[in-house]
């Protein structure tokens, strides 16, 4: 039986929506390696505002800017300095008629309204500074013009108040906002607990690390780890035997530990199909989909997981995953959706007119210049710039006319 891709994506779609609901929460550390790229599970508030209390801009003299109205060029103002306040100190008092030397981050001491840098005191540089209780503060700063209440000063909250929204629930986790989460005093992130997955790979060709004659090296396990895994998705691989019951044996087994399994290779017409095999007693859906490549597909939802049973060609396979995974995935980790650019076409393309078509690209001189359609072409696969999207009923595309095509490989 052959079916339509947009049939098959809402079929999977219904499938593993459960699968994505059901993940549940996990609370990470602020500093945890392991938060950027997650997605918030709740709406999240400020405990502190940003910044945390009204500090310098600058390293300079904090001073009441009624003090300077009078300073300029030719008729200087000199005032006596009172204590250093450093960044980490608590606030100090400013005492009437004096300056406080203040570095950057410092809180500004009480009464203090204006900030002077340094380089604009005639002396240029800092004298000998005394922080509080560490002696007696001495010694004079000159100035030759007024500051403006307010000037080089950060107020408390002026980029956030306490309480305020920092992230909602459904919020990707970028190094940014996770500076965002930490600066308003969250400690602990509750997150959306990744998908675990385990990725299955069948056939006797595969060789691990010597292949013998016959054999082949296994391209799709890393292939699609490394896909998954730039989706935050925990993987384990796992290469199942080519034998009907045993690999049914070890499905049953790994569906108590993981959230989805995906098989890749054994579903076509050959004569030892050991996934469509080992799946027929369990609930296992094999059909075609009139898309190419990627033809062959199918799935099965067991009791405690549900499993997706991709074809074993590496360029089908990664497809597959493309077209039928991958963008339930973005919308789980809040991830925008791609967008498709315009390029005219370097040469005439055909197209099997009763299938969608995918063809990979690349993008030279603004021209796109369509590759070959085997699907076991993998170092092709590796240097396509962009996928190409041919849907039913086209059975060729003109040169020189625009298409849309998909980056991919970035
Ligand atoms: N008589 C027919 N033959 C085939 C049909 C068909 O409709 N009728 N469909 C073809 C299409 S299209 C595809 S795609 C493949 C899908 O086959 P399977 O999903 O059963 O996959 P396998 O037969 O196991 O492998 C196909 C191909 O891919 C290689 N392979 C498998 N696993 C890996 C791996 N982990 N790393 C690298 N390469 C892998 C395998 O050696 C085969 O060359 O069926 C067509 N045949
Ligand atoms: O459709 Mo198969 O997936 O072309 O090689």
């Amino acid at each position: 039986m052959s079916c339509t891709l947009e049939n098959h994506r809402t079929e999977l779609e219904a499938l593993l929506r459960p699968v994505f609901n059901s993940l549940g929460t996990q609370v990470l550390p602020v500093a945890s390696a392991e938060l950027c790229d997650k997605v918030t599970s709740e709406d999240l508030f400020a405990a502190l505002p940003i910044p945390a209390f009204t500090n310098s801009q600058m390293d300079g003299y904090a001073a009441r800017s009624a003090d300077l109205l009078a300073a300029s060029s030719t008729t200087p103002v000199t005032l006596p300095l009172g204590f250093t306040a450093a960044a980490g100190d608590r606030q100090i008092p400013l005492q009437h008629g004096t300056v406080s030397p203040v570095m950057t981050g410092a809180m500004i001491p009480q009464g203090a309204d204006t900030v002077i840098p340094v380089e604009e005191s005639v002396l240029g540089t800092f004298p000998q500074l005394v922080r509080a209780g560490q002696g007696t503060a001495s010694g004079h700063a000159q100035f030759t013009a007024p500051s403006a209440p307010g000037r080089f000063i950060r107020p408390v909250g002026v980029d956030l108040e306490a309480g305020a929204l920092v992230a909602s629930a459904g919020t990707r986790l970028t190094p940014t906002m996770i500076a965002a989460l930490a600066s308003s005093g969250l400690r602990e992130i509750p997150v959306r607990r990744t998908l675990t997955v385990a990725l299955c790979t069948t056939g006797d060709e595969l060789g691990g690390d010597n292949p013998a004659e016959g054999q082949i090296p296994d391209a799709n396990s890393p292939m699609l780890a490394a896909l998954l895994r730039r989706y935050g998705v925990e993987v384990r691989t796992a290469q199942l035997p080519d034998d009907p019951d045993r690999f049914a044996a070890a499905i049953d087994q790994l569906q108590e530990h993981v959230d989805l399994i995906l098989t890749v290779g054994g579903i076509s017409a050959g004569a030892y199909e050991v996934v469509r095999q080992a799946l027929a007693g369990r609930g296992g859906n094999f059909h075609h989909v009139a898309i190419q490549p990627g033809g062959p597909q199918g799935f099965a939802a067991l009791e405690h997981s549900v499993v997706l049973c991709f074809p074993g060609n590496p360029v089908s396979a990664l497809l597959s995953v493309e077209l039928f995974l991958t963008p339930l995935l973005r919308v789980f980790n809040g991830l925008p959706e791609p967008q498709p650019e315009h390029f005219p076409l370097a040469q005439t393309v055909s197209s099997p007119e009763h299938k969608h078509q995918v063809r990979r690209a690349l993008i030279r001189d603004g021209q796109v210049t369509i590759l070959d359609p085997g699907s076991h072409l993998v170092h092709d696969l590796a240097r396509a710039d962009a996928l190409v999207h041919i849907p039913v009923g086209v059975s060729e595309l003109a040169a020189g006319q625009s298409v849309e095509i998909w980056r991919m490989n970035v």
